[in-house]
């Protein structure tokens, strides 16, 4: 006689997600069931359906199909069918099994427990190791900056931790070129995306860069990216805004800056956070304002929108592009240009109180000097006294403090930062190699004539096309340009005796790599094509003509660590922002006119991740113009020894002199002369007052080597290892040693679907625990707490309801057979929006509840681990059948097990909170002091922290408990 009646209740043990289905008929071999909520109807053989009865019991809550919920407080058993008692919000009602609702969820963990929905054993220690996982690392100080893959520098952690915490990060990353600004960003992204802080972000960069950026923050960040381009906008936006349909756009500048359509469709978005690149080149001035992607960018980073602006050179065109970017990210306190400029002559004079420091207490004068500075601050004034009369031990601590003070004073500060080289330190030597090579005839000719025909250099710009000086620095091309009027029909690569220097090099250095830099994209691709045919080589060109593609491939084909080329051949454009430093010899073939372009054609390999001194190497035809130019960078600006701060200034003011002097050796002694005082002159200016200070204000080197300590505490995290091998299990990956001693993850026969970077059926990945193995080998991944597949393991085993109920069975010499115990889990829930990133001060709790049936506590008793281990796993069918036969008893200790874990709620809202406050009314405090003495700390700015802090208040006070997980364990004869 079959067990199933019309109209009882049942689910599928296979398929839960079909609802609640409902008999409707059944004969002695089959019985047929509705499922009404995802209109399915299955057939199932009568001894082997797959189906659990639903029968609530005393306590539970039901939902009914007329949208009530249903307390239950009694049943009835009629003839099979049950009728249920209890009360909804209209009061009292009967509810027959029949009206309870097709869409009945059963989530939780209790309910799937008793509807005999249970999981693996392995599952349930899963989730609870992984909640209390999460609650370990969100609190942890290098959460957010753990997971990307990079070397640990410290200039760039202190920047990326002290611009993540803020509140509204509105910065601008200025360090010298190829010190990682675009790691400083991307780690900032990565941070605030993983707190939940931002969750809309769009990036600006110049339309060579593209590429570069969606690599690198996908390589090092795992940060996935939409290109928005007008292609990708049309086929996006055909019903809406194109800016709308993802997350995270990375977009170009010149595409957006010439489109009003599109820069309004992204203007009409929110933004959390706007990041751009190479700001330099957005401009404005007092007189006409902003050109268009000034203004975009201005109507896009609106007052709470996160902005960080990115420039190796912000005062390249003045100080006033320099207030302009200040006040594209601080409108108010950047509003009067001139006052600003007063402000920035005043720094001179902090820059040497704080140096004076160091003279005291002994030396009185100083001590003068700075009582003048901080005369309007009781805690400055109050610290330089004690230091006054500090013994020598306490000595050290003192200054240090007063120094922290007095820099805070620097308002710039707090909105930019700029690293040089000569404060980082690390950076490889740069050697410059000049081989002087003979003038060749048809060269010399075309000099010789300039020299004895003054009207001729006219006719030369004329007949060329050229501009001056280029005329006479690149002689290839202007040999080119005539080549046709002349007599002479070779090509130039055929004489020159550059090329023949090329081939030299090259063969003098079989094995190495060598970017090359030249003047015109013209020369770069004749250079090329004369190497292939006087020497068979083919070598990959990259030069302004090409397609972004076109270029991206050049520069890969260099990349190849195996069968790449041994050269590139670049044109200047070559130079704009990308990453070469896996080359060390650069060779100049030429040299550009001006010395941010040499700065930016050094910057390729003289980057971060150099390994090598940067080996730069200039063939120059002797007596030529471009030997004038060179002793012009050597004498005047030592230009190739390291950044040439002052080069712009100088350039502006003697730049056209020395074109003048290019063919007249005294003329040049003169420029040369002019050069270098001003060149000294400007650099001890500024050494004097804003580099330093600057220097000061951009690293902090307790903080960084704070913030290294916590990142490699991550990276030495044994526990990772432990986890990794149980998650992968549950979640049905496979794992294998490779010869490397490397781990090969690839998808079981029975892997979760939608876990990161595998798919089933197909190959997997590589992956390693080690930094440094991840950073030299590009082809593997780094397994971190914030590896992307990791994160979604730990999201999964924590939100999902997989593991949340188990049965076990426990064999113990001191525990007779037959008994029940219930572990529950509960963890606490905080309802809060993502941005405030609760987690920080109160990451989901959990609380452990361990009951005999008796009812008696023995959580203290018995540990989860020391439990765990002795456990053994069950089928599911008999899991079932044990769980239905002590429905009532379970129900009752699900009972005490809240009530016990209710007692604990308290005790960690309280210290949760208190955790919450300390640290926020520090900071608000601090902020409030400094904003006393540092006008670029926003009002706004702690106005928000103050708000933040009272939704936090509010968020934590109303933590509930939840039961999250459920165990249950029966005991067995050991036998
Ligand atoms: N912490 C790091 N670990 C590994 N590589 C790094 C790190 N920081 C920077 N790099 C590498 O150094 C190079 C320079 O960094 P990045 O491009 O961020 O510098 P930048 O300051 O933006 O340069 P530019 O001024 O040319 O725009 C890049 O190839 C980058 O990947």
């Amino acid at each position: 006689m079959s067990n199933f009646i019309t109209g009882q209740r049942f689910i599928s043990d296979g398929e839960t997600e079909l609802g609640l289905g409902t008999i409707l008929n059944c004969d002695a071999r089959s019985v047929t069931v509705l499922f009404a909520a995802s209109d399915e109807t299955r057939t199932y053989s009568v001894r082997e359906a797959p189906l659990t009865r639903v029968v609530f019991g005393r306590g539970d809550r039901i939902d009914t199909d007329d949208g009530q919920v249903l307390l239950v407080s009694d049943l009835r058993d009629e003839g099979g069918r049950i009728t249920y008692l209890g009360q909804d919000s209209n009061g009292e009602r009967e509810l027959p099994e029949s009206r309870i609702s097709d869409r009945m969820q059963f989530h939780q963990a209790r309910d799937r427990l008793l509807t005999g929905q249970i999981d693996r054993n392995d599952a349930f220690n899963l989730r609870y190791r992984s909640l209390q996982h999460l609650a370990r690392i969100e609190r942890h100080p290098g959460f957010g900056l753990s997971g990307p893959r990079i070397d640990l520098i410290p200039h760039q952690l202190h920047i990326a931790d002290d611009i993540a915490s803020r509140r509204l990060p509105r910065v601008l990353l200025a360090d010298e070129v190829g010190l990682g600004k675009t790691i400083e960003a991307g780690l900032v992204l990565h941070r605030l995306l993983l707190t939940g802080r931002v969750e809309r972000a769009l990036i600006l960069v110049p339309d060579s860069l593209t590429h570069q950026w969606l690599v690198e923050l996908l390589r090092r960040f795992s940060i996935e990216v939409t290109l928005l381009d007008e292609q990708q906008s049309q086929a996006r936006g055909s019903d809406g805004n194109p800016f709308e349909s993802t997350q995270l756009v990375l977009a170009s500048q010149q595409w957006l800056f010439a489109s009003p359509e599109r820069q309004q469709q992204a203007q009409a978005c929110h933004w959390d956070l706007v990041i751009v690149d190479e700001a330099q080149h957005l401009e404005w001035d007092p007189e006409s304002g902003g050109d268009t992607g000034y203004q975009c960018v201005e109507a896009l980073a609106t007052q709470r929108t996160g902005l960080l602006l990115l420039s190796a050179t912000p005062e390249q065109m003045g100080d006033v592009s320099h207030f302009a970017r200040l006040r594209l990210l601080d409108p108010e306190r950047y509003h009067d240009l001139e006052a600003f400029r007063a402000e920035q002559r005043g720094h001179a004079a902090l820059a040497e109180a704080i140096e004076a420091l160091e003279q005291l207490p002994g030396e009185r004068q100083h001590r003068d000097t700075l009582h003048t500075i901080v005369a309007d601050d009781p805690q400055a004034l109050a610290l330089l006294e004690a230091l006054m009369q500090a013994d020598a031990d306490d000595q050290p601590s003192l200054r240090e403090s007063l120094r922290r003070v007095l820099i805070d004073r620097y308002g710039i500060g707090r909105v930019m930062f700029r690293n040089s080289r000569r404060h980082v330190s690390g950076f490889p030597v740069r050697r410059l190699h000049v081989s002087e090579l003979e003038n060749p005839g048809a060269y010399r000719r075309i000099e010789q004539r300039i020299a004895r025909d003054e009207d001729y250099l006219d006719t030369l710009l004329i007949e060329t096309g050229l501009d001056y000086p280029e005329v006479l620095l690149y002689p290839e091309a202007t040999f080119e340009a005539r080549r046709h009027e002349s007599d002479d029909s070779d090509r130039w690569w055929r004489f020159d005796p550059r090329m023949a220097w090329l081939r030299q090099w090259l063969k003098a250095h079989p094995g190495e790599k060598a970017l090359l830099i030249c003047h015109y994209g013209e020369t770069a691709r004749e250079l090329a094509a004369g190497l292939q045919v006087l020497t068979g080589l083919h070598v990959p060109v990259f030069h302004e003509n090409m397609t972004l593609i076109e270029r991206d491939r050049a520069a890969a084909a260099f990349a190849e660590a195996e069968d790449g080329s041994p050269l590139l051949v670049c044109s200047e454009i070559g130079s704009e922002g990308r990453n070469f430093q896996f080359c060390h010899h650069l060779i100049l073939f030429d040299l550009p006119p001006h010395p941010d372009q040499l700065e930016q054609r050094i910057g390729r390999l003289d980057r971060i991740g150099q390994q090598h001194d940067v080996e730069i190497h200039l063939p120059v035809i002797a007596g030529s113009p471009t030997g004038a130019l060179l002793r012009w960078y050597q004498e005047a600006l030592a230009a190739f020894e390291e950044p040439s701060g002052p080069g712009s200034v100088v350039s502006d003011a003697h730049g056209d002199a020395l074109f003048d002097a290019l063919l007249d050796g005294d003329a040049l002694e003169e420029v040369i002369e002019n050069s270098r005082a001003l060149a000294l002159q400007t650099r001890q200016e500024r050494e004097a007052g804003r580099d330093r200070l600057l220097g000061w204000s951009s690293f902090d080197a307790a903080h960084a080597n704070e913030m290294i300590d916590a990142l490699q505490s991550l990276d030495d995290d044994a526990m990772l290892d432990r986890y990794l091998d149980q998650a992968l299990e549950v979640f049905g990956i496979e794992t294998r040693e490779t010869d490397e001693g490397l781990t090969y993850l690839h998808p079981g026969s029975h892997m979760v679907d939608g876990m990161p970077g595998l798919i089933r059926g197909e190959e997997g990945f590589t992956a390693t625990r080690s930094r440094q193995h991840a950073l030299a080998r590009d082809d593997l991944q780094r397994l971190s707490w914030e590896h992307p597949l990791v994160r979604e393991m730990l999201s999964r085993a924590t939100n999902e309801s997989m593991g949340n109920t188990a049965l076990a069975l426990l064999a113990h010499p001191a525990i007779p057979g037959g008994r029940y115990m219930l572990e529950a889990i509960f963890r606490t829930r905080t309802s809060a929006p993502k941005a405030l990133h609760v987690n920080r001060f109160f990451p989901p709790a959990t609380v452990r509840v361990l009951l005999d049936e008796s009812g008696q506590v023995l959580s203290d008793k018995v540990s989860f681990g020391g439990l765990a281990k002795n456990l053994r796993h069950v089928k599911k069918g008999v899991a079932r059948n044990l769980v239905r036969e002590r429905q009532q008893q379970l129900r009752e200790l699900f009972d005490q097990a809240e009530q016990q874990a209710e007692a604990e709620l308290p005790g960690l809202v309280d210290k949760a909170g208190t955790r919450m406050r300390q640290q926020l009314d520090e900071e608000i405090e601090r902020l409030e002091a400094l904003s006393k003495r540092n006008p670029d700390v926003r009002a706004e700015e702690i106005e928000m922290l103050r708000q933040e802090r009272s939704a936090l208040s509010q968020a934590i006070d109303g933590t509930r408990l939840q039961l999250d997980a459920v165990r249950v364990i029966v005991t067995v004869d050991p036998q």
